[in-house]
């Protein structure tokens, strides 16, 4: 579950499967090892005609897989792909407020992938705001970014004065620490590996938070390694080493369970503070063994007591179950006390001095999970997201509430604090209302000036958009306007305005500058200012090809709707139709119909590059959210697991002749794309509508899931989406034989020997969540029948295919191999 959606940090659960490339760093891939469809007469053909060509008289051979058409074809498209590839992705973004009070500066973090390097480029621009009048505003960018290389996280002190920047080592080498003033490096630490391995950045665990008076900085870094047994020729070596000696080896000891797709190998996530003056580290004491602990802020301090931490803590029962796009797991918010440095207690008579049995208070018992915890700027309230839903139902991702906690300023008060309902779980809206909340990160500063309105970014059908919340009245207003099927996300707050980014599937991003506007009627309580950026900058190819597109989001009708569904599972669900306009015949282009994974994640109306580049070579995309997709309330969501492979199978038929009924799709070019679930479903689709698909691209799906349930690190997700409610109940690591016959009939493999369908598979050779054995299976099994298959696989990527080179290749054959076969 990846992406490419722009300026969404830390955005689990949107798209993830085909546009959020998350920058991998690892060393070049290899080229495709299986290529299972170049017959070979072509192989030879093309080996003459490199020969003709080669002036050297060097005979020139074709890659694996390639014949002499498909050449030039790879050449023309990659050629376009690059350009499409190149356009930059904000990550980040922060305002400074000078103390003279003229205008803001604000400095955005961006990246774009290095695809010789197989690595992501980060880089800051910045640019000084000045507000002319209310409704006019001036952003004056630095003419050139400036790159961050090997930066894992940059974070700025809360008065502004100070950036931290931590290195992440590439080995065994130290963390870097370095804390920079206005124009200079004002210190810099090394925190060796015994101390604690890598910081995370990961946008989950990740938690980097400076203390009010910028003297601490709490974070989130991997627990020190468990020394090794020692071996030597005289066998185990008592006491073990810390020396390397050439005279000794060392074993692997018992194995630790990890968090599952990509986390494999991360050590269990712990506290930690640093004395930005002395730079001394100290663990955080008190914190259970077993609990992994992330997102860290520091409690509001009371003079002359004891500063606590504020932090996520996730627990586990026999093992840890794949954590990555998975909300489903336990998790609560906890205090502690932080450490005491010498420096910070002189002169200081503490109430609570005591260094003994340091507790550790549970502050959500009541709540099944609860995370993103954020103080308001006064100290009054924690706000916090939870999503009980999905943790109680058993599905991976779901419906989000919102909750508060009146601060106690006594701690002994603090785990008995009354939980508030701020926005609950949405059940089933009614038209035009608040679908329910769907949130994948906040800000860390997210409120306005008052200090009780928070603005945060939520799904709301196929959109993205922005919202304000009064934590104490509960009122929750969308205020990215209303009348914009665009996708909105909002990256900074500047006083009481917004910079936030907005896009389509046919606009790339532009920044927006957001205001109140005094005395308007509540609806239109916003006002939106274009921001000229040299961000999102693309070639003149690009623009021509992308002015021609418009995008539409279509409401699809249920089909067979009966009393057993719920009316949330009864409404019509969406599809995002993107196509060409001005066309020169009445023929309609080929259609790419396009599948998110999860199930529960959703395709938004936002900038893709990968699928941009798709519509721009010719293709109408039909990017359907089947019932179960975020953005639509609870009831439509919970009415997928139990009926996966029929209900959303079904959705997607019903979404595909809605457009043929419009005469938008031809019945006879219709291909279908999707990864993960989207993979499920695509295999399901060939299997059972063997007519309907001349094409199929798949990346790493779930073809089998009588295999996914003994390999993958989320077998629970198997259960639950194949028997609903009673799945999670019913979890065991050994299932039963009927229970994987029942596996194997819900699964796609079943319906194989229907299919025809000429099928590219694109696979992680790293994938924990749905191993490429899955896929590997699948695809030997339609070519032992003669389909037609091509198989990518990619040696060192994960589950998402984000690494640019991996990322590029696998886009690049896939828009060659619709082009092969949808004419
Ligand atoms: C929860 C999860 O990871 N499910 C996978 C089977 C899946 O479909 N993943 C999605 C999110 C993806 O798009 O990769």
């Amino acid at each position: 579950m990846a992406r490419e959606l722009f300026v969404t940090p830390s955005c689990w659960r949107v798209n993830f499967n085909h546009y959020f490339p998350r920058p991998r760093f690892s060393p070049l891939i290899s080229p495709p090892r299986h290529t299972l469809c170049a017959p070979s007469s072509i192989s030879r053909f093309s080996a003459s005609l490199a020969m003709d060509d080669s002036k050297a008289g060097s005979i020139k051979e074709m890659p694996l897989g390639l014949d002499t058409t498909m050449e030039e074809e790879y050449a023309s498209q990659s050629k376009l792909l690059q350009e499409f590839i190149s356009i930059s992705n904000i990550d980040k973004a922060w305002i400074f407020k000078p103390d003279d009070g003229t205008g803001s500066q604000a400095m955005f973090s961006l990246s774009q992938p290095n695809i010789l390097a197989n690595k992501r480029r980060k880089f800051i621009v910045s640019s000084y705001i000045s507000n002319e009048s209310k409704s006019s505003v001036n952003f004056r960018w630095t003419p050139f970014p400036i790159e961050m290389a090997g930066v894992s996280t940059i974070v700025p002190s809360p008065s502004g004065s100070k950036l931290l920047v931590i290195r992440n080592p590439e080995n065994e080498s130290p963390s870097k620490f370095e804390i920079w003033g206005p124009s200079q490096l004002e210190k810099e630490f090394h925190i060796p590996q015994s101390v604690h391995g890598s910081v995370y950045a990961d946008g989950w665990f990740e938690g980097v938070s400076w203390n009010f008076d910028e003297t601490l900085i709490a974070y989130v870094a991997e627990e020190p390694s468990p020394s090794k047994p020692t071996f030597n020729d005289l066998g185990y070596k008592k006491g073990g080493s810390t020396e390397k000696d050439c005279g000794s080896w060392k074993g692997q000891g018992e194995w630790e369970e990890d968090w599952g797709e990509t986390y494999a190998g991360k050590r269990q996530p712990a506290l930690f503070v640093i004395n930005t003056n002395s730079g001394e580290v100290q663990a955080v004491k008190g914190i259970e063994k077993s609990l992994s602990v992330g997102q860290v802020v520091w409690a509001p301090s009371t003079k002359g007591a004891h500063q606590y931490l504020v932090f996520v803590g996730w627990s586990y029962d026999t093992r840890k179950l794949g954590i990555k796009y998975c909300y489903n797991r336990p998790c609560a918010l906890y205090a502690v006390r932080a450490p005491l440095y010498e420096s910070e207690t002189k002169g200081l008579e503490l109430k609570d001095s005591s260094t003994e049995d340091v507790p550790v208070f549970n502050l959500t018992q009541q709540i099944t999970s609860a995370f993103f915890p954020r103080f308001s700027p006064d100290g009054k309230f924690l706000v916090f997201l939870s999503a009980r839903s999905s943790v109680d139902s058993g599905a991976h991702s779901a419906t989000d509430s919102l909750h508060r906690i009146d601060w106690p300023t006594d701690v002994k008060l603090w785990p008995s604090a009354k939980i508030v309902d701020v926005i609950p779980v949405v059940m089933c809206a009614e038209d035009g209302c608040l679908p329910g909340l769907y949130c994948s990160s906040f800000l860390s500063n997210p409120w306005l000036l008052d200090g009780c309105t928070m603005i945060i970014s939520s799904i709301w059908s196929s959109s993205q958009v922005i919202l304000s919340v009064n934590v104490l009245s509960g009122e929750v207003l969308r205020i990215s306007p209303a009348d914009s099927n665009f996708s909105w996300n909002v990256l900074t707050l500047d006083g009481d305005n917004i910079v936030a980014v907005s896009s389509s599937p046919v606009d790339v991003p532009q920044i927006k500058y957001g205001y109140i506007v005094e005395e308007a009627t509540k609806a239109a309580a916003w006002s939106w200012l274009d921001v000229p950026s040299p961000i999102f900058k693309c070639s003149e190819k690009v623009i021509s090809l992308l002015s021609p597109l418009q995008f539409s989001i279509m409401k699809i009708p249920v089909k067979d709707v009966s009393d057993s569904l719920t009316k949330g599972a009864s409404k019509p669900f969406e599809a995002i139709f993107v196509s060409s306009c001005c066309k020169e015949s009445d023929a309609c282009n080929p259609l790419i119909v396009v599948l998110h994974g999860g199930p529960h994640s959703v395709s938004i109306s936002s900038f893709s590059k990968s699928l941009a580049f798709l519509s721009s070579i010719g293709y109408n995309l039909l990017i359907v959210n089947y019932r179960g997709s975020l953005g639509f309330g609870e009831e439509a969501l919970q009415s997928l697991p139990g009926k996966v492979g029929s209900q959303d199978v079904s959705d997607v038929l019903t979404a595909i002749d809605h457009v043929i009924d419009k005469g938008l799709a031809s019945p006879s070019k219709i291909a279908v794309l999707g990864g993960s679930h989207g993979g499920f479903l695509s295999t399901h689709l060939i299997g059972q509508a063997p007519d309907k698909f001349v094409a199929a691209a798949v990346r790493n799906p779930v073809c089998n899931l009588a295999l996914m349930v003994g390999t993958t690190d989320i077998p629970d997700w198997c259960y639950v989406e194949a028997c609903g409610s009673k799945g999670k109940e019913n979890f065991t690591e050994a299932p039963p034989a009927e229970l994987l016959t029942l596996f194997h009939s819900k699964s796609p493999i079943s319906h194989l020997s229907k299919v025809k369908t000429p099928t590219i598979f694109l696979l992680g050779a790293q994938d924990l969540r749905v191993p490429v054995s899955n896929g590997l299976q699948y695809a030997r099994a339609l070519r032992e029948k003669g389909v037609e298959v091509k198989v990518i696989v990619f040696p060192n990527d994960v589950h998402g295919i984000e690494r640019p080179q991996s990322h590029f290749e696998s886009f690049l054959n896939i828009g060659v191999w619709f082009r092969k076969y949808c004419k």
